[in-house]
């Protein structure tokens, strides 16, 4: 189950950039080798670990795509109407049962497989009945309203590719080509920790100087949202030998360690001895905002992230790069996620070589353009403005100044979250 080599993200100390981060990660992190076979019901979310091949062609034959009257377009009076006799029945999944000959009309409904010899269908609006004749009004094109065998897939064809992760679109693709269940990564095992004296569990009666942990339980949704099996390990105390044992007992059996808080100087921070007397820890500045600092390293062969402790830091900062990471371990493709061009519509100065996330809101403007307000409070403690948002403009390196009207990236939520 290794899938890192030793002290594998050391790395000089420098603020380094997000692209810089994420090759690094690339180049560094293996993926998590189990399988296992589960069943289209359970697959959504899953990463496909197999090229599903159809096999059997969608649909496996010619049928028709819409309720009305299959004839031979030969028949047609391309000038005046046509009088045809019915002289069957057609429905889904009771054909005719033989050919249909010239001169014929047979009846005929949506999905219901076209008799050998029609080669159009009218649709029912377009026609009227005079007893058991069909009166059929000139102008419609050979071939029309019939859908071929194979149009959508062909038998033998990949219609799904090893890496994807399965959107219910994907599932049901995989049903059509007839497949019962899929192979997958077996999920993710992650350990989920809070650390700091001043946190306290939700529910219980709040003590002075204290806040209710909050980062576990966004950082626990994403996991979940990605599909993994998080294991809740609550609150990590300040008790360097529980948090020894607590961490190692934890490696043995996970595929990611993550913690939040207590990453940037680390003074009072067990978590970072305890990481170092059992493997590596390595504090990476990342050239990010919100974010910054985010702790990256193994116990034992298991790698380990520390999340920064503000609220805001540690969800976006589990976006930018864990995310990936977690992609990475669980094979799936890593692809950049989709940005769109939205207009801003507030000023913004930043530092040169930093990306920066703005939180924002999306409405349209009276010319029918979409455009992104910022939250008014931006700072990397204020849960609400996450909530309150959309989504993320995403600000690159090279700028220092945005301007009301400039068109920007804007992240969806939707794009990284479930
Ligand atoms: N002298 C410096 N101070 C700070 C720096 C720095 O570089 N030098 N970096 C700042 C940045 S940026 C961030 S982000 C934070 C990161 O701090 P830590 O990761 O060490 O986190 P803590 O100090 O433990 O907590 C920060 C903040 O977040 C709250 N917190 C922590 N855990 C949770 C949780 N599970 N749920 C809700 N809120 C949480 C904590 O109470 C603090 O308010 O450091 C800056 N300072
Ligand atoms: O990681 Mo810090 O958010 O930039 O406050």
């Amino acid at each position: 189950m290794a899938q890192l080599s030793d002290d594998c993200f050391a790395h000089g100390g420098r603020l380094m950039r997000l692209d810089e981060a994420l090759a690094l990660l690339e180049a560094r992190i293996g993926t998590v080798s189990e399988v296992e076979r589960v069943a289209l019901t359970d697959a959504l979310g899953r990463v496909l670990r197999e090229d599903v091949v159809a096999s059997v062609s969608v649909p496996a034959e010619n049928n028709s795509a819409v309720d009305g009257y299959a004839v031979h377009f030969a028949d047609l009076d391309p000038n005046a109407e046509t009088r045809l006799p019915i002289t069957g029945r057609a429905a889904a999944g009771h054909p005719l049962g033989r050919p249909a000959g010239r001169g014929e009309a047979v009846r005929i409904f949506t999905g219901a497989l076209m008799p050998d010899g029609p080669d159009t269908v009218m649709m029912q609006e377009d026609c009227s009945l005079e007893g058991d004749t069909v009166v059929i009004r000139p102008g419609i094109k050979q071939g029309s309203n019939r859908r071929l065998a194979g149009e959508d897939v062909t038998a033998g064809e990949t219609v799904l590719h090893s890496g994807q992760r399965l959107r219910p679109q994907d599932i049901g693709l995989a049903a059509a080509a007839g497949r019962t269940d899929l192979q997958v990564s077996r999920r993710l095992r992650v350990a989920l920790f809070s650390t700091g004296d001043e946190l306290q569990e939700p529910g219980q009666a709040p003590k002075p100087g204290c806040i209710y942990d909050s980062n576990r339980y966004t950082v626990g949704a994403l996991l979940q949202g990605l599909g993994c099996r998080v294991s809740d390990l609550g609150i990590l105390p300040d008790d360097r030998e529980r948090v020894i044992a607590a961490l190692g007992a934890a490696a043995a059996d996970h595929d990611l360690l993550l913690t939040s808080g207590g990453v940037s100087t680390g003074e009072e921070d067990h978590v970072k001895a305890a990481v170092e007397a059992q493997g590596q820890l390595h504090a990476w500045k990342l050239a990010i905002k919100p974010g910054r600092p985010i702790a990256l390293g193994q116990v034992e062969l298991t790698p380990f992230v520390g999340l920064p402790g503000n609220p805001v830091a540690s969800m976006v900062t589990f976006l930018a790069v864990v995310r990936p990471m977690i992609l990475r371990l669980m094979g799936g493709q890593v692809e950049p996620p989709h940005r769109f061009a939205v207009t801003a519509d507030f000023d913004h100065k930043k530092k040169k070589d930093r990306r920066e996330w703005v939180r924002a809101r999306l409405s349209l403007d009276g010319d029918g353009r979409l455009v992104a307000r910022k939250f008014p409070r931006d700072g990397a403690g204020i849960l609400s403005s996450l909530v309150e948002a959309d989504g993320l403009v995403e600000l690159p390196e090279d700028l220092t100044r945005l301007e009301p009207g400039a068109i920007v990236d804007f992240l969806p939520f939707s794009e990284v979250t479930p």
